[in-house]
């Protein structure tokens, strides 16, 4: 398999360069250069297959030729083997024919889970094999920060330095970061937004030389393809759990940087019957505007609560515009050249064919909260706040009842106790066992500016290669 960049002026790579490439020297994202399909009689005999078989099913093409079967299948093993839940992401349903699929069962209660401790395996593997050390730098708005960390944390060959922005994460969310003892890993908190702290890793995967080129920087975020590519499993799972492929799916995303759903945007294209795709956001809602009236415009990022999808510059939809562009690359270029600049639409046709692929609504705090507690008094059923947003927005968009309509349970409740109380439901969600004390743990953070000299600068005096 051979990985394009969305910009169109970086050479195609191999699955191990582009693990460890992260952001396309051009500032593109890579994306595989075709995608494998699947008919419906081999989905069909994936049925009963356990999460990590299945797993191996969707995921090996996306790495054969970089690592042999046997070895990806053990570190698949030993990733959902953590998980605390048996079926992995197991299904709840909450009214009829409407389903959260629960993504927080792994070590730090986050779908992001999913992919991180996969990719924690991958770049060990990959790095002890070419004796090679890397700089994780990545941005968090919540929960990719302690996901990475959880993952890579063991990695030899790794020092890691998360982005989050100050006092706009949850407690409990900064708190599974910066309690992680290791010398190295490093917490810094930008007196920023999480758009300014992902420009950053972006412009530093650009230009490194503040490494002095004794080292790279290596991406846990989701511009890393590997994310995206572990995460279209879920979908294939939760499809098969409730009749697929024989019969259609709809499903509901809370989204901030556009991985997630774009995740599964690929499983329909690799053969997953999936009738309706339902982008949900909150307040900072450029993907609701854009599919609503074709205008791509930043705006004031807002803080809300569902820190997780504060982001206004959405990665991954640069992934999907490559696609919506006959996959022209310098016709990508200039549309975001552009819109850093200020607001852009795109060709009527093309945005007739995004409005085609998704739905989209944009969710407040108030109905946030109302969605928390409707759902309590209902079933006695937790919602975090980002999952809330995503029953809230596929009650608003569903087309057709007879359809299961799955919203991706991206967090746990207990790690947004404030959201929780916000919502006036009464019973407070509880930390798993591994985490009861993280109140008495001690905490190991550094608060930098919105500099990106100040945070490179941070970098450069701590990295080492241990
Ligand atoms: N919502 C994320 C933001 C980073 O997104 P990613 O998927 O690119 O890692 C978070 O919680 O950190």
């Amino acid at each position: 398999m051979r990985y394009i960049s969305t910009r169109g002026d970086s050479p195609a790579l191999d699955f191990e360069d582009v693990l460890l490439t992260g952001l396309a020297p051009d500032g593109g994202l890579y994306v595989p250069e075709s995608l494998p399909q699947f008919n419906l009689e081999e989905i069909r005999s994936w049925r009963g297959l356990s999460y990590s078989e299945l797993a191996f099913k969707v995921m090996y093409p996306f790495v054969e030729g970089a690592i042999p079967a046997d070895d990806f299948r053990t570190m698949l093993d030993d990733t959902y083997g953590a998980f605390a839940h048996k079926a992995i992401a197991p299904l709840v349903q909450i009214d009829s024919n409407e389903w959260v699929l629960e993504l927080f069962h792994g070590p730090t209660l986050a779908f992001k889970d999913f992919a991180l401790q996969l990719l924690g395996r991958l770049l060990d593997y990959v790095l002890e094999r070419r004796k090679q050390h890397v700089v994780i730098m990545g941005a968090t708005s919540g929960d990719t920060g302690s996901a990475a960390i959880e993952g890579c944390r063991r990695c030899e060959h790794v020092d890691i330095f998360i982005l989050h922005p100050y006092q706009r994460v949850s407690e409990v969310q900064r708190r599974q970061m910066t309690t992680v003892q290791g010398d190295n890993i490093y917490n810094i908190a930008v007196r920023g937004n999480f758009d300014d702290c992902q420009r950053m890793v972006k412009a530093s995967f650009g230009d490194q030389s503040f490494l002095g080129g004794k080292t790279q920087l290596a991406a846990v975020n989701s511009i890393n393809w590997a994310r995206i590519m572990a995460q279209i499993v879920y979908y294939f799972h939760a499809s098969l759990a409730l009749g697929g492929p024989d019969r259609s799916m709809a499903f509901s995303v809370p989204t901030g940087n556009f991985g997630d759903i774009f995740a599964g945007y690929l499983a329909r294209k690799m053969g997953l019957p999936i009738s309706q795709l339902v982008i949900a956001t909150n307040r900072n809602d450029i993907l609701h505007r854009f599919m609503s009236g074709n205008k791509y415009e930043q705006q004031h990022l807002e803080a809300t609560l569902s820190p997780s999808m504060d982001i206004m510059v959405s990665s991954n939809f640069e992934r999907l515009l490559f696609d919506l562009h006959g996959r022209d690359g310098h016709a990508v270029k200039t549309l975001l050249e552009d819109a850093a600049k200020g607001p852009v639409s795109i060709d009527d046709f093309r945005w007739k064919q995004a409005r085609s692929l998704f739905d989209s609504s944009a969710i407040d705090d108030k109905d946030t909260c109302d969605t928390i507690r409707d759902v309590f008094q209902q079933n006695a059923y937790l919602l975090d706040p980002h999952t809330a947003i995503g029953v809230r927005a596929a009650r608003n968009c569903r087309r057709d009842a007879s359809i299961p309509m799955i919203t991706l349970g991206t967090a746990h409740p207990a790690k947004f106790p404030d959201a929780i109380a916000a919502s006036g439901v009464s019973a407070k969600p509880e930390l798993p066992a591994h985490m009861v004390d993280l109140f008495e743990r001690e905490e190991k953070y550094t608060v930098l500016d919105n500099n990106i000299a100040d945070v490179q600068g941070f970098i450069a005096k701590h990295w080492k290669n241990t």
